[in-house]
């Protein structure tokens, strides 16, 4: 994979151009994205600074963020050709930075849950997961160093598992959903990934205007919270395999890792995250529902017309239970640095035709809190484990997802 992080290094040092980096991204499309498909239009003549922390960064951007010189189609026919006027908050800054808007990156209808036609890297017969799969299948398969996407179950962690690369769904907010299509307002959150955690800390630290994120070190003895997700029905071994290997790794790094079962109303919370999502998605989606139903793909259309028999009341107190379970998990975090769990229920599943199940993702997308997906080196198919730290504590996330990173690469 291209790293964000050593080709800042080679421009810094001089010993490469930005117009070098983004060709070493030309080249690498060229030779992967045939096969892979992860790119819904490359830029033919995009601006590339020689000025910038991001300068010669050549960047991604799932095609539900607005991009002013590229479409924005949101996966959908229905917005075929759909040029905003103006970059979304998150693309501005990126140029700002001195990035290379190279290419937008395929995404599942609206960032909902239908499979798209990108294949997973590393076997064309297995998904990339979803819905960001062309943010994770191009970082993943070396075509660019960085590449945005969002989460509103699991779109972020679960596909970077299923590929093989590094990715954060940083804290609720910590970037602006502006110029992004919303599905869920409460949920949907924009995230980042590349070829390792460094090149995340990197990346966000710039993006967020938060400095600190790319110094956050870990403590000499981290306390991890070992939390296995029961109530989520049972991970597959290859999954069980890897989350094992981690906890392994951050003992032998001198973290301090202790089983945790997540106190209630964690485990309700978790249940009610499809309430919220799906009652805001059929507000958020009511212009496409009343002019273009028929051109909804399947199962999204299928959710949002059952999403017309959730209530009000029902969506309230969804949301209290949401809220009682962000204090508790706050006050959990007293006792733990970060928790290990679940990526994914296991390596990517066969075919084409879905993107795999967000259920170890979406209470953590619904808490707002960091989450970072850490692959785990091993033979067949990626399957990665996820950090996850305390609201606002992104550089804790990754600084201790660094270290089992560093930990699990000694063996
Ligand atoms: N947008 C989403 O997060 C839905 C998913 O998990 O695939």
């Amino acid at each position: 994979m291209l790293s964000l992080v050593d080709i800042r290094t080679r421009i810094e040092a001089g010993t490469l151009t930005p117009e070098g980096a983004v060709r070493l991204s030309r080249d690498a499309i060229a030779a992967r994205e045939p096969a892979v498909g992860a790119l819904a239009y490359i830029a033919e003549a995009p601006a590339i600074p020689a000025e910038g922390p991001l300068a010669g960064i050549a960047v991604g951007v799932k095609d539900i963020i607005d991009t002013a010189d590229l479409a924005t189609q949101m996966g959908s026919p229905i917005y075929a050709g759909w040029r905003p006027k103006a970059d979304a908050a998150v693309v501005s800054r990126l140029r700002a930075l001195g990035a290379c808007v190279l290419a937008k990156t395929t995404t599942s209808p609206f960032a909902s849950i239908d499979p798209t036609e990108t294949r997973n890297p590393h076997d064309p017969g297995h998904t990339p997961g979803g819905s960001s799969a062309g943010s994770a299948a191009a970082v993943a398969a070396g075509m660019l160093p960085l590449a945005l996407g969002t989460q509103t179950g699991g779109s972020v962690i679960r596909p970077a598992s299923f590929c093989g690369c590094a990715a954060i769904k940083p804290s609720f907010r910590l970037l602006p959903t502006v110029g992004v299509k919303t599905f869920s307002w409460a949920l949907d959150t924009l995230g980042l990934f590349g070829a390792g955690v460094r090149d995340l800390s990197y990346a966000l630290a710039h993006l967020a205007g938060r400095p600190e994120i790319d110094g956050a070190a870990a403590s000499a003895n981290p306390r991890i919270g070992l939390v296995l997700q029961d109530f989520a029905g049972a991970a597959e071994p290859e999954a069980q395999r890897a989350l094992e290997a981690a906890r392994s790794a951050a003992e032998r790094a001198g973290a301090r890792v202790s089983t945790v079962a997540l106190p209630d109303p964690l485990p309700e919370a978790w249940a009610l995250h499809r309430v919220i999502q799906d009652y805001e998605g059929r507000q958020a989606l009511a212009w496409e529902i009343a002019a273009h139903r028929a051109e909804l793909p399947a199962t999204v259309g299928g959710h949002l017309d059952a999403a017309a028999a959730i209530t009000a009341a029902e969506y309230d107190a969804a949301r209290r239970c949401a809220h009682r379970s962000r204090r508790v998990l706050k006050d959990l975090f007293g006792d733990f640095d970060a928790l290990l769990t679940y990526s994914a229920a296991g390596p990517a599943p066969a075919g084409l035709g879905g993107t795999g199940d967000p259920r170890y993702n979406r209470l953590w997308t619904l808490m707002g809190v960091p989450c970072v997906n850490v692959p785990v080196p091993g033979d067949g198919l990626p399957v990665g484990v996820q950090v996850v730290a305390r609201f606002g504590d992104d550089g804790r996330a990754l600084a201790v997802a660094r270290l089992i990173e560093g930990a699990l690469a000694r063996g």
